[in-house]
């Protein structure tokens, strides 16, 4: 996958005047990875609340002018979807590349997968985001884009309480498909990444859609299917594929959603399905019997109309 195979420019001006003269920051900082850290700040000329993420352009000695460029260029293709956090403006400093992106309020649905029993997610409201994540994830392959490091840090809430809709972040590992070649260094995760880039063979949409399995387990469990004591362990299980479903972990879920996570975690990438088959799928499909008793009382607001696409709407924690 080359990165350069995504534009080398942006539409979107990159603008050199002051950050400061435009925006305030909040204080509060939002998240924070090797060479990125994303505040929370406020247009002075609107009120409106933005996060801003700083990306160093010099890592290691070396200029990654061009990788945050690819950042943004991804940004600018998913402006359709609204599934996809809202680029709104960049600046440019000698040192820096600010991006002025749509906050999340909610903030990362990591939180809430690992919150106690009542804060967490019911199966339902797993059902109405997962499907978000899919059409998501869709629209970036449907325009031969990978993500290449979804994870529950990745994936954000508009708001969490009431429960509100999903937003993508984070294209910092993300690459053209149409480009195909082998993967030279581990990318995303550890505890997402998919077997094929374990074993260094070429990544593709459906090295995205393993990471989906994933997630979809960690959501509806709070459990980390393949995580072991070690990076070792944890890349062994993954790459033998070894996940299982115990009772006590998946009392109350329902075997569809089993069957749709098992239709993810596959090995052979070929016979993974495909982010458009899994919309299909039982555990998904609008119309279809609750996959469970409604035993839980369910927190999740009705099916959020889906706004037209038309509209805007490796280490663990380094890639931000
Ligand atoms: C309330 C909030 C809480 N926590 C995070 N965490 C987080 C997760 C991933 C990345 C990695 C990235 N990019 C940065 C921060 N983002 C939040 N709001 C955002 C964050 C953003 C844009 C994506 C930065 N909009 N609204």
């Amino acid at each position: 996958m080359s990165r350069q195979g995504m534009a080398a420019h942006t539409q979107t001006r990159i603008r050199t005047d002051r950050f400061a003269d435009s925006y305030a920051l909040l204080g509060r900082e939002l998240g924070r990875g090797k060479f990125a850290v994303v505040k929370k700040c406020l247009e002075k000329a609107t009120g409106r609340e933005f996060a801003a993420k700083f990306l160093r352009k010099r890592r290691k000695g070396e200029d990654c002018r061009l990788d945050i460029i690819n950042e943004i260029a991804v940004l600018e293709l998913a402006a359709r979807s609204p599934h996809v956090v809202d680029l709104h403006e960049v600046y440019e400093t000698p040192a820096e590349i600010v991006l002025v992106l749509e906050c999340a309020a909610g903030g990362e649905i990591f939180q809430q997968c690992v919150a106690e029993q009542d804060e967490a997610f019911t199966e339902q409201d797993v059902i109405r985001l997962v499907r978000q994540i899919l059409r998501g994830v869709a629209f970036l392959h449907q325009n031969n884009v990978v993500h290449l490091d979804l994870k529950p840090q990745n994936i954000l809430l508009t708001s969490s309480s009431p429960l509100g809709d999903i937003r993508i972040v984070d294209f910092g590992l993300s690459r053209r498909v149409d480009a195909v070649r082998e993967v030279r260094e581990i990318l995303g995760t550890p505890e997402y990444v998919a077997p094929e880039v374990l074993s260094y063979e070429p990544i593709s949409t459906a090295t995205d859609m393993w990471s989906v399995g994933v997630l979809t387990y960690v959501m509806l469990t709070g459990e980390s299917p393949f995580l072991g004591d070690t990076k070792q362990e944890t890349f062994l299980n993954i790459s033998q594929v070894n996940v299982q479903f115990p009772p006590d972990v998946f009392q109350g879920i329902s075997d569809q959603a089993i069957d749709f996570i098992r239709s993810l975690l596959v090995k052979n990438p070929r016979k993974r399905a495909k982010a458009e088959q899994c919309l299909q799928h039982p555990w998904l499909a609008p119309g279809l019997a609750p996959a469970v008793e409604l035993v839980a009382p369910v927190r999740a607001e009705p099916e959020q109309a889906p706004a037209s696409e038309g509209s805007s709407g490796p280490e663990e924690d380094e890639e931000l």
